[in-house]
Protein backbone atom coordinates (compact mmCIF):
# COMPACT_ATOMS: atom_id res chain seq x y z
CA UNK A 1 0.00 0.00 0.00
CA UNK A 2 1.23 3.29 -1.19
CA UNK A 3 0.03 5.23 1.84
CA UNK A 4 2.17 2.47 4.20
CA UNK A 5 5.24 3.37 2.39
CA UNK A 6 4.48 7.22 2.69
CA UNK A 7 3.84 6.86 6.74
CA UNK A 8 7.10 7.94 8.10
CA UNK A 9 6.32 7.91 11.70
CA UNK A 10 4.02 6.55 14.27
CA UNK A 11 2.30 9.53 13.93
CA UNK A 12 1.74 8.93 10.53
CA UNK A 13 0.03 5.27 10.93
CA UNK A 14 -2.09 7.13 13.78
CA UNK A 15 -3.31 9.19 11.07
CA UNK A 16 -4.11 6.58 8.44
CA UNK A 17 -5.43 4.16 11.73
CA UNK A 18 -7.61 7.46 12.31
CA UNK A 19 -9.00 7.56 8.63
CA UNK A 20 -9.51 3.93 8.58
CA UNK A 21 -11.34 3.26 11.03
CA UNK A 22 -15.37 4.41 12.10
CA UNK A 23 -14.62 7.07 15.14
CA UNK A 24 -15.77 4.65 17.87
CA UNK A 25 -13.57 2.05 16.77
CA UNK A 26 -10.95 4.55 16.67
CA UNK A 27 -11.26 6.10 19.78
CA UNK A 28 -11.39 2.87 21.73
CA UNK A 29 -7.72 2.11 20.65
CA UNK A 30 -6.17 5.88 20.63
CA UNK A 31 -7.79 6.65 24.19
CA UNK A 32 -7.15 6.98 27.75
CA UNK A 33 -9.07 7.42 31.21
CA UNK A 34 -10.88 10.99 32.26
CA UNK A 35 -8.85 13.76 31.66
CA UNK A 36 -5.92 11.78 29.79
CA UNK A 37 -3.03 12.83 31.50
CA UNK A 38 -1.26 9.98 31.89
CA UNK A 39 -1.61 8.95 28.03
CA UNK A 40 -0.15 12.13 26.83
CA UNK A 41 2.72 12.23 30.10
CA UNK A 42 3.36 8.48 29.11
CA UNK A 43 4.92 9.90 25.72
CA UNK A 44 5.91 13.25 26.76
CA UNK A 45 7.91 12.28 29.78
CA UNK A 46 11.33 10.96 26.72
CA UNK A 47 10.98 14.50 26.23
CA UNK A 48 12.57 15.15 29.41
CA UNK A 49 15.51 12.91 29.00
CA UNK A 50 18.29 13.88 26.55
CA UNK A 51 20.76 11.45 25.01
CA UNK A 52 24.41 11.87 25.58
CA UNK A 53 26.22 10.46 22.64
CA UNK A 54 30.11 9.10 22.76
CA UNK A 55 31.82 9.54 19.29
CA UNK A 56 34.61 7.78 17.11
CA UNK A 57 33.45 4.24 18.89
CA UNK A 58 33.07 2.48 15.11
CA UNK A 59 29.63 1.87 14.84
CA UNK A 60 29.87 -0.10 11.75
CA UNK A 61 28.35 -3.02 13.25
CA UNK A 62 25.60 -2.26 15.24
CA UNK A 63 24.34 -6.06 17.62
CA UNK A 64 21.10 -5.13 19.14
CA UNK A 65 20.28 -8.93 20.89
CA UNK A 66 19.37 -9.49 23.89
CA UNK A 67 17.11 -11.77 26.07
CA UNK A 68 13.79 -11.99 27.28
CA UNK A 69 11.71 -13.73 29.42
CA UNK A 70 14.30 -16.05 28.66
CA UNK A 71 14.24 -15.97 25.46
CA UNK A 72 16.72 -14.77 22.66
CA UNK A 73 15.35 -11.75 21.15
CA UNK A 74 16.60 -9.68 17.94
CA UNK A 75 15.53 -6.04 19.54
CA UNK A 76 15.03 -4.99 22.98
CA UNK A 77 11.51 -4.43 22.09
CA UNK A 78 8.17 -6.37 22.40
CA UNK A 79 4.50 -6.18 21.30
CA UNK A 80 2.42 -5.80 24.30
CA UNK A 81 -1.01 -7.89 24.70
CA UNK A 82 -3.70 -6.06 23.66
CA UNK A 83 -7.60 -6.84 23.77
CA UNK A 84 -10.56 -7.48 20.66
CA UNK A 85 -7.44 -7.31 17.45
CA UNK A 86 -10.50 -8.67 15.40
CA UNK A 87 -12.26 -5.15 15.69
CA UNK A 88 -9.38 -3.40 14.10
CA UNK A 89 -8.38 -6.14 11.64
CA UNK A 90 -9.97 -9.08 10.06
CA UNK A 91 -6.67 -10.43 10.32
CA UNK A 92 -6.70 -10.36 14.04
CA UNK A 93 -3.66 -11.16 16.05
CA UNK A 94 -2.20 -13.68 13.47
CA UNK A 95 -1.32 -10.86 11.53
CA UNK A 96 0.48 -9.09 14.39
CA UNK A 97 2.35 -12.33 15.27
CA UNK A 98 3.56 -12.84 11.93
CA UNK A 99 4.84 -9.39 11.58
CA UNK A 100 6.34 -9.71 15.25
CA UNK A 101 7.93 -12.78 13.75
CA UNK A 102 9.49 -11.78 10.90
CA UNK A 103 11.50 -8.60 12.86
CA UNK A 104 12.34 -11.07 15.44
CA UNK A 105 10.30 -10.17 18.44
CA UNK A 106 8.57 -11.39 21.23
CA UNK A 107 4.74 -11.39 20.98
CA UNK A 108 2.28 -11.21 23.94
CA UNK A 109 -1.29 -12.44 23.64
CA UNK A 110 -3.91 -11.15 25.80
CA UNK A 111 -6.47 -12.95 27.94
CA UNK A 112 -9.14 -10.76 25.40
CA UNK A 113 -7.72 -10.99 22.36
CA UNK A 114 -9.67 -12.63 19.61
CA UNK A 115 -7.44 -15.75 18.73
CA UNK A 116 -6.87 -18.67 20.74
CA UNK A 117 -3.77 -19.77 22.09
CA UNK A 118 -3.68 -22.55 19.96
CA UNK A 119 -4.27 -21.24 17.09
CA UNK A 120 -1.99 -18.39 17.78
CA UNK A 121 0.82 -21.18 18.77
CA UNK A 122 0.50 -22.85 15.50
CA UNK A 123 1.22 -20.03 13.48
CA UNK A 124 4.16 -18.48 15.73
CA UNK A 125 7.08 -20.20 16.42
CA UNK A 126 8.68 -17.11 18.00
CA UNK A 127 8.85 -16.11 21.33
CA UNK A 128 5.79 -15.31 22.88
CA UNK A 129 3.81 -14.49 26.33
CA UNK A 130 0.38 -15.12 27.31
CA UNK A 131 -1.17 -12.21 29.04
CA UNK A 132 -3.66 -13.23 32.09
CA UNK A 133 -6.34 -11.36 33.35
CA UNK A 134 -7.74 -13.00 36.66
CA UNK A 135 -11.81 -13.99 35.89
CA UNK A 136 -13.99 -14.80 38.86
CA UNK A 137 -14.26 -18.62 37.23
CA UNK A 138 -10.48 -18.97 38.61
CA UNK A 139 -10.71 -22.44 36.75
CA UNK A 140 -9.73 -20.31 34.05
CA UNK A 141 -6.21 -19.55 35.23
CA UNK A 142 -5.37 -22.78 35.70
CA UNK A 143 -6.63 -23.75 32.53
CA UNK A 144 -4.59 -20.67 30.98
CA UNK A 145 -1.46 -22.47 32.61
CA UNK A 146 -2.45 -25.43 31.54
CA UNK A 147 -2.96 -24.44 27.54
CA UNK A 148 0.69 -22.35 27.25
CA UNK A 149 2.40 -25.03 28.43
CA UNK A 150 0.93 -27.93 25.93
CA UNK A 151 1.35 -24.71 23.28
CA UNK A 152 4.77 -23.87 24.34
CA UNK A 153 4.16 -20.12 25.45
CA UNK A 154 7.59 -19.07 26.92
CA UNK A 155 6.36 -16.80 29.47
CA UNK A 156 3.02 -15.59 31.14
CA UNK A 157 2.46 -11.78 31.97
CA UNK A 158 0.02 -11.12 34.73
CA UNK A 159 -1.98 -7.65 34.44
CA UNK A 160 -2.90 -6.26 37.97
CA UNK A 161 -3.81 -2.68 36.95
CA UNK A 162 -7.23 -3.91 36.02
CA UNK A 163 -9.66 -4.76 38.88
CA UNK A 164 -12.13 -2.23 37.69
CA UNK A 165 -11.98 -0.66 33.70
CA UNK A 166 -10.47 3.08 33.87
CA UNK A 167 -12.99 5.57 32.74
CA UNK A 168 -12.37 5.89 29.48
CA UNK A 169 -15.02 9.12 28.48
CA UNK A 170 -14.32 8.56 24.42
CA UNK A 171 -15.49 5.19 24.73
CA UNK A 172 -18.74 5.98 26.68
CA UNK A 173 -19.43 9.07 25.06
CA UNK A 174 -19.56 6.42 21.68
CA UNK A 175 -21.80 3.82 23.55
CA UNK A 176 -19.18 1.53 22.66
CA UNK A 177 -20.36 -2.09 22.80
CA UNK A 178 -18.88 -5.51 22.65
CA UNK A 179 -19.10 -6.43 20.03
CA UNK A 180 -19.77 -3.11 18.13
CA UNK A 181 -23.76 -2.47 16.62
CA UNK A 182 -25.11 0.05 14.58
CA UNK A 183 -27.03 2.41 16.41
CA UNK A 184 -28.66 5.32 15.28
CA UNK A 185 -25.12 7.72 16.84
CA UNK A 186 -22.61 5.15 15.12
CA UNK A 187 -24.65 4.46 11.58
CA UNK A 188 -23.00 7.52 9.73
CA UNK A 189 -19.13 6.78 11.32
CA UNK A 190 -19.60 3.05 10.06
CA UNK A 191 -21.15 4.09 7.02
CA UNK A 192 -18.11 5.95 5.98
CA UNK A 193 -16.03 3.89 6.59
CA UNK A 194 -17.32 0.53 4.40
CA UNK A 195 -13.59 -1.00 4.27
CA UNK A 196 -13.59 -1.41 7.81
CA UNK A 197 -17.62 -1.89 8.57
CA UNK A 198 -18.95 -4.71 6.44
CA UNK A 199 -16.39 -7.50 7.52
CA UNK A 200 -16.44 -6.38 11.09
CA UNK A 201 -19.67 -6.07 11.20
CA UNK A 202 -21.15 -9.05 9.43
CA UNK A 203 -17.88 -11.37 8.20
CA UNK A 204 -15.69 -12.19 10.95
CA UNK A 205 -16.98 -13.25 14.05
CA UNK A 206 -16.16 -11.82 17.27
CA UNK A 207 -15.75 -13.95 19.65
CA UNK A 208 -13.41 -13.50 22.94
CA UNK A 209 -11.62 -16.67 21.73
CA UNK A 210 -10.27 -17.96 24.99
CA UNK A 211 -12.63 -17.18 27.93
CA UNK A 212 -15.85 -17.74 25.65
CA UNK A 213 -16.26 -21.65 26.18
CA UNK A 214 -16.48 -20.82 29.82
CA UNK A 215 -18.08 -16.55 30.40
CA UNK A 216 -20.87 -16.30 27.97
CA UNK A 217 -21.43 -13.37 29.13
CA UNK A 218 -21.53 -11.68 25.72
CA UNK A 219 -24.45 -14.40 24.31
CA UNK A 220 -27.15 -12.57 25.93
CA UNK A 221 -26.57 -9.46 23.53
CA UNK A 222 -23.72 -6.62 23.05
CA UNK A 223 -22.66 -5.15 26.36
CA UNK A 224 -20.31 -2.41 27.56
CA UNK A 225 -16.59 -3.23 28.54
CA UNK A 226 -16.89 -1.75 31.95
CA UNK A 227 -20.38 -3.57 32.60
CA UNK A 228 -17.81 -7.02 31.01
CA UNK A 229 -14.97 -6.14 32.94
CA UNK A 230 -16.95 -5.14 36.37
CA UNK A 231 -18.53 -8.66 36.42
CA UNK A 232 -16.24 -11.13 35.12
CA UNK A 233 -12.85 -9.97 36.83
CA UNK A 234 -12.02 -10.84 40.28
CA UNK A 235 -10.83 -7.80 42.41
CA UNK A 236 -10.04 -9.74 44.90
CA UNK A 237 -6.35 -10.62 43.51
CA UNK A 238 -3.61 -10.53 45.71
CA UNK A 239 0.69 -10.89 45.84
CA UNK A 240 -0.86 -14.75 47.34
CA UNK A 241 -2.01 -15.07 44.12
CA UNK A 242 1.21 -14.13 42.46
CA UNK A 243 2.91 -17.21 44.75
CA UNK A 244 0.38 -19.61 43.30
CA UNK A 245 0.84 -18.77 39.88
CA UNK A 246 4.30 -18.28 39.59
CA UNK A 247 4.84 -22.16 41.52
CA UNK A 248 1.93 -23.87 38.99
CA UNK A 249 3.70 -22.28 36.09
CA UNK A 250 7.51 -22.49 36.94
CA UNK A 251 9.11 -20.21 34.14
CA UNK A 252 9.10 -16.81 33.24
CA UNK A 253 6.60 -14.48 35.06
CA UNK A 254 6.29 -11.15 34.65
CA UNK A 255 3.87 -8.41 36.73
CA UNK A 256 2.08 -5.84 34.26
CA UNK A 257 0.88 -2.99 36.27
CA UNK A 258 4.09 -2.55 38.70
CA UNK A 259 4.61 1.18 39.19
CA UNK A 260 6.43 1.37 42.49
CA UNK A 261 9.82 0.40 43.56
CA UNK A 262 8.12 -1.60 46.49
CA UNK A 263 5.78 -3.44 44.22
CA UNK A 264 8.42 -4.72 42.22
CA UNK A 265 10.31 -5.93 44.97
CA UNK A 266 7.03 -7.45 46.78
CA UNK A 267 6.83 -8.81 43.06
CA UNK A 268 10.11 -10.25 42.84
CA UNK A 269 9.44 -12.26 46.15
CA UNK A 270 6.50 -13.72 45.27
CA UNK A 271 8.37 -15.52 42.47
CA UNK A 272 8.00 -12.93 39.10
CA UNK A 273 10.93 -13.16 37.26
CA UNK A 274 10.25 -9.40 36.08
CA UNK A 275 8.20 -6.42 35.59
CA UNK A 276 6.51 -4.81 33.26
CA UNK A 277 6.44 -1.05 34.21
CA UNK A 278 3.51 0.00 33.30
CA UNK A 279 -0.11 2.10 33.73
CA UNK A 280 -1.93 0.49 30.83
CA UNK A 281 -1.16 2.84 28.33
CA UNK A 282 -3.11 5.57 30.70
CA UNK A 283 -6.17 3.69 30.07
CA UNK A 284 -7.16 2.88 33.97
CA UNK A 285 -5.94 5.07 36.80
CA UNK A 286 -5.38 8.39 35.31
CA UNK A 287 -2.59 10.94 36.99
CA UNK A 288 -0.13 7.87 37.60
CA UNK A 289 3.22 8.30 36.21
CA UNK A 290 4.70 7.62 33.34
CA UNK A 291 6.29 4.12 33.19
CA UNK A 292 9.99 5.95 31.59
CA UNK A 293 9.81 7.59 35.02
CA UNK A 294 9.88 4.85 37.16
CA UNK A 295 12.41 2.96 35.48
CA UNK A 296 15.93 3.91 37.12
CA UNK A 297 14.67 3.53 40.98
CA UNK A 298 12.77 0.45 40.04
CA UNK A 299 16.03 -1.11 38.26
CA UNK A 300 18.16 -0.15 41.85
CA UNK A 301 15.71 -1.74 43.86
CA UNK A 302 16.22 -5.09 41.68
CA UNK A 303 19.38 -5.66 40.64
CA UNK A 304 20.37 -6.65 37.47
CA UNK A 305 18.69 -10.14 37.10
CA UNK A 306 15.32 -9.54 36.11
CA UNK A 307 13.46 -7.94 33.58
CA UNK A 308 12.34 -4.77 33.75
CA UNK A 309 10.26 -3.69 30.93
CA UNK A 310 9.20 -0.13 30.28
CA UNK A 311 5.39 -0.18 29.11
CA UNK A 312 3.52 2.80 27.77
CA UNK A 313 4.33 5.92 25.66
CA UNK A 314 7.11 4.50 23.24
CA UNK A 315 6.55 6.15 19.61
CA UNK A 316 10.35 6.67 18.95
CA UNK A 317 13.40 4.58 18.45
CA UNK A 318 14.77 6.77 20.83
CA UNK A 319 13.13 6.33 23.49
CA UNK A 320 13.81 2.63 23.85
CA UNK A 321 17.49 3.74 23.78
CA UNK A 322 16.51 6.13 26.65
CA UNK A 323 14.75 3.43 28.60
CA UNK A 324 17.57 0.96 28.30
CA UNK A 325 19.83 3.43 29.60
CA UNK A 326 18.07 4.16 32.81
CA UNK A 327 18.05 0.52 33.68
CA UNK A 328 15.31 -1.60 31.19
CA UNK A 329 15.52 -4.49 30.14
CA UNK A 330 13.08 -3.89 27.23
CA UNK A 331 10.46 -1.79 25.98
CA UNK A 332 6.88 -2.83 25.06
CA UNK A 333 3.98 -1.27 22.50
CA UNK A 334 0.66 -1.68 22.29
CA UNK A 335 -1.18 1.68 20.01
CA UNK A 336 2.22 1.98 17.71
CA UNK A 337 1.17 -1.82 16.19
CA UNK A 338 -2.41 -0.87 16.60
CA UNK A 339 -2.01 1.92 14.43
CA UNK A 340 0.16 -0.26 11.47
CA UNK A 341 -2.61 -3.02 12.33
CA UNK A 342 -5.52 -0.89 11.73
CA UNK A 343 -4.01 1.18 8.84
CA UNK A 344 -3.12 -2.22 6.77
CA UNK A 345 -2.84 -5.19 8.21
CA UNK A 346 0.11 -7.59 8.52
CA UNK A 347 1.81 -4.86 5.99
CA UNK A 348 0.59 -1.77 8.59
CA UNK A 349 2.20 -3.79 11.50
CA UNK A 350 5.17 -4.35 9.74
CA UNK A 351 5.42 -0.99 8.80
CA UNK A 352 5.05 0.08 12.53
CA UNK A 353 8.18 -2.16 13.82
CA UNK A 354 10.31 -1.32 10.57
CA UNK A 355 9.87 2.21 11.34
CA UNK A 356 10.61 2.09 15.52
CA UNK A 357 13.58 -0.49 14.61
CA UNK A 358 15.03 1.43 12.06
CA UNK A 359 15.21 4.62 14.44
CA UNK A 360 16.72 2.69 17.13
CA UNK A 361 19.46 1.54 15.20
CA UNK A 362 20.08 4.97 13.73
CA UNK A 363 19.84 6.35 17.74
CA UNK A 364 22.56 3.81 18.42
CA UNK A 365 24.75 4.77 15.98
CA UNK A 366 24.46 8.74 16.72
CA UNK A 367 24.90 7.96 19.90
CA UNK A 368 27.82 6.22 19.40
CA UNK A 369 26.82 2.68 20.92
CA UNK A 370 27.06 -0.70 18.76
CA UNK A 371 25.95 -2.83 21.28
CA UNK A 372 23.00 -3.00 23.45
CA UNK A 373 24.36 -4.11 26.25
CA UNK A 374 26.92 -1.06 25.93
CA UNK A 375 23.89 1.29 26.61
CA UNK A 376 25.05 3.05 30.01
CA UNK A 377 23.31 5.24 32.72
CA UNK A 378 25.92 8.14 31.08
CA UNK A 379 24.08 8.17 28.13
CA UNK A 380 21.10 9.66 29.43
CA UNK A 381 20.57 12.66 31.43
CA UNK A 382 17.04 14.19 33.11
CA UNK A 383 16.87 17.63 31.60
CA UNK A 384 15.74 18.89 35.16
CA UNK A 385 19.63 17.39 36.17
CA UNK A 386 21.17 19.03 33.67
CA UNK A 387 25.26 20.03 35.00
C1 LIG B 1 -6.68 -1.20 22.39
C2 LIG B 1 -5.86 -1.67 23.57
C3 LIG B 1 -6.17 -2.87 24.16
C4 LIG B 1 -5.42 -3.33 25.25
N1 LIG B 1 -5.71 -4.55 25.78
C5 LIG B 1 -4.94 -5.02 26.80
C6 LIG B 1 -5.18 -6.32 27.32
O1 LIG B 1 -6.03 -7.05 26.85
N2 LIG B 1 -4.41 -6.72 28.36
C7 LIG B 1 -3.42 -5.94 28.90
O2 LIG B 1 -2.75 -6.35 29.85
N3 LIG B 1 -3.18 -4.71 28.41
C8 LIG B 1 -3.91 -4.24 27.37
N4 LIG B 1 -3.64 -3.01 26.85
C9 LIG B 1 -2.50 -2.24 27.37
C10 LIG B 1 -1.22 -2.61 26.59
O3 LIG B 1 -0.80 -3.92 26.92
C11 LIG B 1 -0.05 -1.67 26.95
O4 LIG B 1 0.13 -1.67 28.35
C12 LIG B 1 -0.26 -0.24 26.47
O5 LIG B 1 -0.88 -0.21 25.21
C13 LIG B 1 1.10 0.45 26.39
O6 LIG B 1 0.98 1.78 26.04
P1 LIG B 1 1.16 2.33 24.53
O7 LIG B 1 -0.13 2.02 23.83
O8 LIG B 1 1.40 3.78 24.74
O9 LIG B 1 2.33 1.62 23.89
C14 LIG B 1 -4.36 -2.53 25.75
C15 LIG B 1 -4.06 -1.33 25.15
C16 LIG B 1 -4.79 -0.89 24.06
C17 LIG B 1 -4.41 0.42 23.41
C1 LIG C 1 -10.64 -6.14 26.36
C2 LIG C 1 -10.03 -5.16 27.32
C3 LIG C 1 -10.13 -5.56 28.75
C4 LIG C 1 -8.66 -4.81 26.86
C5 LIG C 1 -7.96 -3.79 27.68
O1 LIG C 1 -7.24 -4.11 28.59
C6 LIG C 1 -8.06 -2.38 27.35
O2 LIG C 1 -8.97 -1.98 26.60
O3 LIG C 1 -7.25 -1.60 27.84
Amino acid sequence: MKALARANNIADLRALARRRLPRPIFDYIDGGADDELTLRRNSSAFADYELIPDVLTDVSNIRTETRLFGQEVRWPLMLSPTGLNRMFHPDAELAVARAAARHGLLYGLSTLGTTRIEELAKEFAGPKVFQIYVFKDRGLTAEFVARCKESGFHGLALTVDTPVAGNRERDRVNGLSLPPRLTLKSFMSFALHPGWSLPALTGSKFDFANVSHKVDALASGPMSLFDYIGGQFDRSLTWRDVEWLASEWGGPLAIKGVMTPEDAKHAIASGATGVMISNHGGRQLDSAPAPIDQVAAIRDVLGDGPDVICDGGVRRGADVVKALALGATACSIGRPYLYGLAAGGEAGVDRALSLLLEELERTMILAGINDISGIRARHVRSRGSRR
